[in-house]
């Protein structure tokens, strides 16, 4: 299988006093779903920070499909990220002043589709995540779970080669979090790796394989 995200040696923190990351190496290959793990403030949010190219490592290299990154200029770096990458992360950071929709499509639209063809997806994720009669509504007007699975859903539309999610099932049901799984087994099968931080055992339990951190 080929591989997508390749970490070698990688060494970060975010003071020389506090060293989250030592030599750390892993490789992810495509249709893997991979569960991150471990105690809290061990530093599994900062290593998706730095897989994600919003932190840079102090040592190692970062290959994303075969290419080394961690020397590339900023612009390059968030070039890539907003083709390569999805992000579901805790703070799901929707923007308060634009609708439902109108947030679930917007990286497809920055990345040059056309509205007019990204709104029926939009809506068809929506609803397989059960938010659809939200679509209207602003983000302050809906609840955390329900704002987590609106975040996925723009994560998902972007059909990203590499999906990072942060405690995606925090704020949801085990129903909820059932579909999430599916849908993250799924987008793996499609070509992309999906990484999962968590403390939820039977999430983990439910993915091809565990790092602990
Ligand atoms: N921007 C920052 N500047 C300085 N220290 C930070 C920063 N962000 C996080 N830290 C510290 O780095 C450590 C790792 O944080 P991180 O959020 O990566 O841990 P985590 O394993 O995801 O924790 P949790 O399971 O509680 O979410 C913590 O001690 C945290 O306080």
């Amino acid at each position: 299988m080929t591989t997508i995200l390749e970490a070698i040696d990688i060494g970060f923190g975010y003071s020389p006093r506090v060293r989250l990351l030592n030599e750390w190496s892993a490789s992810f290959r495509e249709g893997e779903v991979v569960g991150i793990t471990g105690s809290s403030g061990r530093g599994k949010s900062t290593l998706l920070y730095l897989l994600g190219l919003m932190l840079r490592p102090d040592d190692g290299s970062l290959l994303v499909d075969g290419q080394p990154v961690h020397s590339l200029s900023d612009s390059y770096r968030s070039r890539l990220r907003a083709q390569k990458f999805g992000f579901v992360f805790q703070d799901a950071v929707l923007d308060a002043t634009r609708t439902v929709l109108d947030n679930v499509v917007e990286t497809a639209l920055y990345r040059g589709e056309a509205r007019r063809d990204v709104v029926p997806l939009a809506m068809d994720l929506l609803e397989r995540f059960g938010v659809q009669l939200r679509a209207n509504a602003k983000p302050g007007q809906v609840s955390g779970g329900q704002a987590q699975r609106i975040a996925l859903c723009r994560a998902l539309l972007g059909r990203p080669r590499i999906l990072l999610a942060d405690e995606p099932t925090g704020n949801l049901d085990s129903e909820s979090a059932e579909v999430v799984v599916r849908a993250f087994r799924e987008h793996a099968e499609r070509g992309s790796v999906v990484l999962i931080v968590s403390h939820d055992a039977q999430l983990v339990a439910r993915c091809d394989r565990s790092i602990a951190l």
